[in-house]
């Protein structure tokens, strides 16, 4: 190892020339200093989901916060936002893999998410390599040349680039400060601004981020206040990072507000993150009785507590001056398949139309081929101009009671229920042979659509409403039965790219959805798989 590690940094990784250059001892040092600033807070943050999980299976619901009314009820507004962030009415999202940034950067999107959290398997060599991607695409030198002889490299016009960290909860286990791993979400955020943001000041620009997974404004805070410490660290003018939040725990959808205001010097709006979401809503209420969604095709953008969450989202954005971005349709185009493909991409103007009319400024697409059709449907709104902010939605009045409106509650069916064992372990295996985003039956599935398959199997086995359509009650032996179909169904398919990585991820399936301690999030149990 060529670097000198600063005093009490460990890697416990390998290391190639190219990786120094990112983990150099000043980046290093920098990571450390954020880990011991802020480690503890951390820790003490995700203690306490854990003591809000206990109230919530207790049966108490969440509600508004009275110690905040005042902030809701306050006349305040996020700070101005940079010019390369006023436009986003398409917004493209990726996994940090170096031809999908270009492709991305390319694909006539107004931003572009590279991702570090759904979308990517956090593997060292997907961290550090994503890292290295990301340096060379804010200089406009990133190219690639892909062994079929395809040479990539950027457009004169290209999207601006927005990065999603990992969340609070994941790790960067290769990396230790004083004997202890680092917080992943430090980790990426740290790399990135430390060694970009000198050189985006240079072109008027900054480092932007997502946000994700928050459950709420003391969570925001934290970020917040990382934000103020490694500005003034590097001597970068306070206010220059901007981030938009992901509201995508049932928790924050009842702090929208308090998050905005904790980051309102640093706040580039909110983002509808409709997947994690409805995985929220299970993993919150698994243990009360009266819960139960339907299968999860059935839960759509439209259905009551989705609406609701989606119009309070946008109501409370425009009421501060924020952007509010629309969400992920998981339809990308199909190939082959001419009248599925028109079905899918109807689907996706469908979900674009309904947001720009709604107010939102901007939306989501998974693929390339999808930016034409958000463009459309949002321009056809926005016309000349960047977004629509100022459209306010007085309208709108979203009480507790509409975000906890959990309908439908049927159908649950058996096709249902093999659907959920055949995604979910379809995704795990490729998640733990490194690729964090693939294409399952025509729908981009990461990790937070296999989240809600997976949580949904756990829920039905134990919730008095999880009964099949037909009468039968969903059960463990039930869940196995149909597992072991669905197993051989893939095995035949996958002929000899069934490889130990699928079985480890059919094991880590049945683990997840028998054990009776519900698993937080089914990255934690996939880290120990990878590199
Ligand atoms: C819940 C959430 O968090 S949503 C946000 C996280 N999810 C995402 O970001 C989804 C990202 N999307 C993807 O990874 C892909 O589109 C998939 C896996 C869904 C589908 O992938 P594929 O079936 O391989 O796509 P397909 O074969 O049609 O790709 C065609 C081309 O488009 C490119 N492409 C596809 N999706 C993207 C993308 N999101 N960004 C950049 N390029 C892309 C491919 O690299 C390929 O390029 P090439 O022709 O130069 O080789
Ligand atoms: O991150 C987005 C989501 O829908 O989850
Ligand atoms: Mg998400």
């Amino acid at each position: 190892m060529a670097v000198t590690l600063p005093q009490g940094v460990e890697i416990l990784a390998p290391l190639t020339p190219a990786f120094e250059e990112i983990l150099t001892t000043e980046a290093l040092a920098f990571v450390a200093k954020l880990h011991r600033q802020f480690e503890g807070r951390r820790r003490e943050l995700i203690a306490a989901r854990v003591v809000r999980q206990a109230e919530l299976d207790a049966g108490k619901l969440p509600d508004f916060l009275p110690e905040t009314a005042a902030i809701r009820a306050g006349d305040w507004k996020i700070a101005p936002l940079p010019q390369d962030l006023l436009d986003r009415r398409v917004e493209i999202t990726g996994p940090v893999d170096r031809k999908m940034m270009i492709n991305a950067l390319n694909s006539g999107a107004k931003s572009f998410m590279a991702d570090f959290e759904d979308s990517n398997c956090p593997s060292w060599e997907n961290q550090i390599s994503g890292q290295i991607n990301v340096r060379d695409a804010y200089r406009k030198t990133i190219s690639f040349a892909n062994p079929d002889g395809k040479q990539y490299k950027l457009n004169d016009t290209i999207a601006t680039l927005i990065l999603r960290p990992r969340g609070w909860h994941l790790m960067e286990k290769h990396v230790t400060v004083d004997g202890e791993i680092v917080s992943g979400a430090l980790f990426d955020f740290a790399l990135s601004f430390f060694h970009n943001i000198a050189y985006l000041q240079t072109v008027g620009s900054a480092t932007y981020y997502y946000l994700p997974k928050m459950e709420g404004h003391l969570e925001a805070r934290l970020w917040n206040d990382v934000f103020v410490f490694a500005q003034k660290e590097l001597g970068i003018p306070q206010g220059t990072i901007k981030a938009t939040v992901l509201i995508e725990t049932i928790l924050a959808a009842f702090e929208m507000d308090e998050i905005l205001y904790e980051l309102r010097e640093h706040s580039s709006g909110l983002n509808a993150g409709r997947w994690d979401y409805i995985f929220s809503c299970i993993k919150k209420f698994k243990q009360n009785r009266d819960f139960c969604l339907a299968n999860r095709a059935q839960i759509t953008m439209t259905v009551p507590f989705m609406r609701a969450y989606a119009l309070l989202l946008l109501k409370t954005c425009h009421q501060r001056n924020a952007p509010a971005i629309g969400g992920m349709a998981a339809l990308i185009p199909i190939k082959n398949d001419p009248v599925a493909n028109e079905k899918a991409l109807g689907g996706v103007k469908a979900d674009k139309d309904r947001d720009a009319t709604d107010g939102y400024d901007g939306g989501w697409v998974a693929h390339p081929g999808l930016v034409p059709i958000a463009n459309e449907a949002f321009s056809r709104v926005l016309g000349d101009a960047p977004n629509q902010i100022a459209k306010q939605r007085p309208d709108v009045n979203v009480t507790a009671a509409d975000l906890l409106n959990f309908q439908p509650e049927a159908p649950i069916t058996e096709a249902g229920l093999a659907m959920n064992i055949n995604v979910g372990i379809q995704y795990l295996g490729s998640w733990i042979s490194g690729n964090g985003c693939v294409p399952i039956h025509n729908l981009m599935e990461d990790a937070a659509t296999a989240e809600i398959s997976r949580s949904q199997i756990w829920q039905w086995i134990r919730s008095p409403k999880g009964v099949l359509e037909d009468g039968r009650k969903v059960t463990v032996e039930l869940f196995r039965e149909l597992q072991a179909a669905e197993v051989a169904k893939l095995k035949a398919e996958y002929g000899n790219r069934w490889t130990k990585q699928y079985e480890d991820a059919a094991s880590m399936f049945d683990h997840l959805t028998t054990s009776d301690d519900f698993v937080e999030f089914l990255t934690l149990p996939g880290y120990d798989y990878i590199d």
